[in-house]
């Protein structure tokens, strides 16, 4: 209810406009909570801090460098930087991806050659493509990078490590010696967020500026490794954990509600050709629309929070040196991340479209919501470099399941009991027991499938390397069958083991079945390809995912209400609360910038000749314009 943290409206203000408006709440918004005791921006308060704050700024600075610094820093360097970035005395972001190269790390350009004389790096982009492109924050905001390069010792190359660099002076801001750093201009999405270049010709910075948890460099340039290099791959696995809730869960959230809101308001065309228009919500046809991706927030939710925990107690196991859950847990991250924000994108987009014209319009909140959704499945680990990722590992399980029994989320990969499915009804099909099986018998063939296509590849003489790159599509649809095999078990225990009312519970197991469904009717193909399903039992499926829209129908607006967004987060005219949608649209249409003056300026510049040639000739006083 505070006002200095509404949201204007931010579709009537210019790029600059609101990237100085995020940065004014954001900091509004610190400067109310940080006196708070025990108040860290990476501490669980920041999470309501994000639900709260619609477009915000040093998401990166909180979300990635300062947990960067937790995760590479020795304890000495920790105590130095980490109370300055938690009291945003210093700016930081993480700046890994250059020009020339995101996906490909081992390809990174920018070199940190070690200097024994003077005990210093000396940071250097050496050509174009070596530039720092894309980190959030850095363009006009952040002072410090935490800087991904090649650490270069006597010609000798040590792969990439992060480095402390100051790149603006903390009085002025202007940019430090041999650095040139600004905004790379409009995007899709993230208007306030000053997503930046940074080039850098030969900065130098003291040897301790090398986060060193992981490794050091001891003055006579000797070079000490001190753990599982892949660990400095870690917070890259952490934001893919975290941003699952933030910008995957919590966004299709906010235009689930929209949508359904204003589709129980909107009334449109006759069911019955004898009764009243209806609310569009009553088509089944927008049922189908909307209702899975209901479901698909609280399934990416529940999964969320089984990664989140698997992330903590992996951290504790590393804190004790033991990485031996890291493949693990970077396939789940990596696949989770790649299949939730792509099924969270394309749903917000089905939603949005749902909405008709006036989805179209910035006033419902949705082109927002939809377009930095989009971003998800870029940032973090381009999706299909993830996905492969995961199936990197799964097709190397598949080969350790013929000799060992697996534990974990690969477990199923080694389970050679009788999977066939029994259904005769379309009730069976909604058993949350059967839908589980289901996914894990159709994971376990797709992944197995795409081994065996590559190991026939291979015995006829076809290079690995290429066998693997031809097999790319089987292996992200043994990725995405993985993953969905993982939201729906862990889903089904989740509910199973929560304690709520009977009638919660039974709302959530119906959202859950038509998850699970929804997703095997838009993959049937799979589903009786590999034995799963009969062609007869997927018409039971597509049977049991109508009565589940038609159970919900009822419930659908009360829902989408639990997920309690304020109308200042939803900023939408379709969903508010109150259902004033047109009065709000128009409202909203007539603040517009356009709107200001009733004739527009540029009217009188280049239309006036043309409307006085037009009213002397209706008036019979010139000639007809052959215009
Ligand atoms: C303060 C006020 C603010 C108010 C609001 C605050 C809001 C904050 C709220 C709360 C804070 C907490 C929430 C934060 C999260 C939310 C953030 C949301 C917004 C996000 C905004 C945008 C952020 C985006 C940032 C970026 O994009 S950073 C750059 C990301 N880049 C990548 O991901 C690069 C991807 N590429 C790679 O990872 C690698 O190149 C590769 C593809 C993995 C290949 O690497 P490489 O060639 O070295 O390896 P391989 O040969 O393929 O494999 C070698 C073996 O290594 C294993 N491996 C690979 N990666 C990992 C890993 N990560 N971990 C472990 N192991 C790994 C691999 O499996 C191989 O193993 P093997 O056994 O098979 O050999
Ligand atoms: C909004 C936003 C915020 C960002 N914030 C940050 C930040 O704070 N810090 C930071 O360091 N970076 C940031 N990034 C950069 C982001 O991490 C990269 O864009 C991302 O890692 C993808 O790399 P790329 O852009 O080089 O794409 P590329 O890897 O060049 O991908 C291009 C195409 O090639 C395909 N491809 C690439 N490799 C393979 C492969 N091995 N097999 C099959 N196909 C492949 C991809 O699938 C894709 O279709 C941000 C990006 C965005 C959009």
């Amino acid at each position: 209810n505070d006002t200095s943290m509404q949201h204007r409206n931010l579709n009537h203000m210019t790029r600059e406009e609101r990237f100085s408006e995020a940065m004014r709440r954001t900091l509004y918004a610190l400067k109310v909570l940080l006196p708070r005791e025990g108040w860290t921006p990476v501490g669980p308060e920041m999470k309501y801090l994000a639900r709260a704050i619609k477009e915000f700024t040093f998401i990166i600075h909180a979300g990635v460098f300062i947990p960067c610094i937790m995760s590479y820093g020795t304890n000495e360097q920790i105590a130095k930087w980490f109370p300055l970035a938690a009291d945003f005395r210093i700016i930081g972001t993480y700046a890994q991806t250059e020009l020339g190269h995101g996906s490909f790390l081992r390809g990174l350009e920018t070199i940190a050659t070690y200097d024994r004389a003077n005990q210093e790096f000396i940071i250097n982009c050496p050509k174009i493509t070596a530039m720092k492109w894309w980190p959030g924050d850095m363009g006009k905001s952040a002072n410090h990078v935490l800087l991904m390069a090649e650490l270069v010792i006597d010609g000798k190359k040590y792969g990439m490590h992060g480095f402390m660099v100051q790149i603006r002076d903390l009085t002025t801001h202007e940019p430090l010696p041999g650095v040139t750093v600004g905004d790379i201009g409009a995007k899709l999405s993230f208007e306030s967020v000053d997503n930046g270049f940074l080039y850098l010709q030969n900065v130098r910075i003291p040897r301790e500026n090398l986060l060193s948890k992981l490794s050091e460099v001891h003055p006579d340039g000797t070079y000490i490794k001190k753990g599982n290099q892949r660990l400095m791959y870690g917070s890259m696995v952490r934001v893919r954990v975290n941003l699952i809730a933030h910008e995957i869960v919590m966004p299709l959230a906010k235009a689930c509600t929209i949508a359904v809101r204003y589709s129980a308001v909107r009334r449109q065309g006759l069911i019955n050709p004898s009764k009243e228009e209806v609310p569009v919500l009553d088509y089944v046809a927008q049922q189908h629309k909307l209702l899975p991706q209901v479901a698909t927030v609280f399934m990416a939710h529940f999964a969320a929070k089984q990664l989140v925990k698997m992330h903590h107690d992996y951290s504790l196991e590393v804190e004790k040196g033991n990485t031996s859950q890291l493949p693990e847990l970077h396939a789940l991250s990596a696949g989770m991340k790649a299949c939730l924000s792509e099924q969270g994108a394309a749903g917000a987009e089905i939603v949005r479209r749902a909405c008709g014209g006036h989805g179209y319009s910035c006033g419902s909140g949705l082109p927002f919501i939809v377009n930095r959704m989009l971003a998800t499945c870029t940032y973090e680990g381009e999706n299909t470099v993830m996905q492969l990722q995961c199936a990197r590992y799964l097709i190397k399980c598949a080969d350790q399941a013929k000799k060992d029994k697996l534990t974990g989320s690969v477990w199923y990969l080694s389970d050679f009991s009788n999977m066939s499915c029994t259904a005769q009804t379309f009730g069976d099909l909604q058993e949350p027991s059967v839908l589980v099986k289901l996914h894990e018998r159709r994971a376990k063939c797709a992944v197995q499938h795409a081994g065996k296509k590559m190991q026939n590849m291979v015995k006829n003489g076809t290079p690995a390397h290429d066998a693997w790159n031809m097999m790319a599509t089987l292996l992200i649809n043994a990725a995405r069958a993985h993953i969905m095999q993982y939201v729906v078990g862990t889903s089904v225990t989740y509910i199973s083991e929560l304690s709520c009312s009977a009638s919660l519970k039974k709302i959530l197991t119906q959202l859950c079945a038509l998850y699970a469904l929804h997703n095997i009717n838009s993959n049937c193909g799979d589903f009786v390809k590999f034995g799963c399903l009969t062609s007869a039992q997927c018409d039971l499926a597509q049977e049991a995912e109508f009565n589940l829209l038609k159970q919900l129908r009822p419930d659908a607006v009360g829902i989408v209400d639990s997920f309690d967004f304020t109308d200042d987060i939803l900023q939408s005219c379709l969903g508010a609360y109150d259902g004033n949608v047109y009065e709000r649209l128009f409202e909203w249409a007539k603040q517009a910038p356009m709107n200001k003056t009733e004739v527009h300026q540029d009217s009188y510049q280049y239309l006036q000749p043309y409307l006085h040639e037009g009213r002397d000739v209706l008036e019979g006083r010139g000639r007809n314009s052959k215009l």
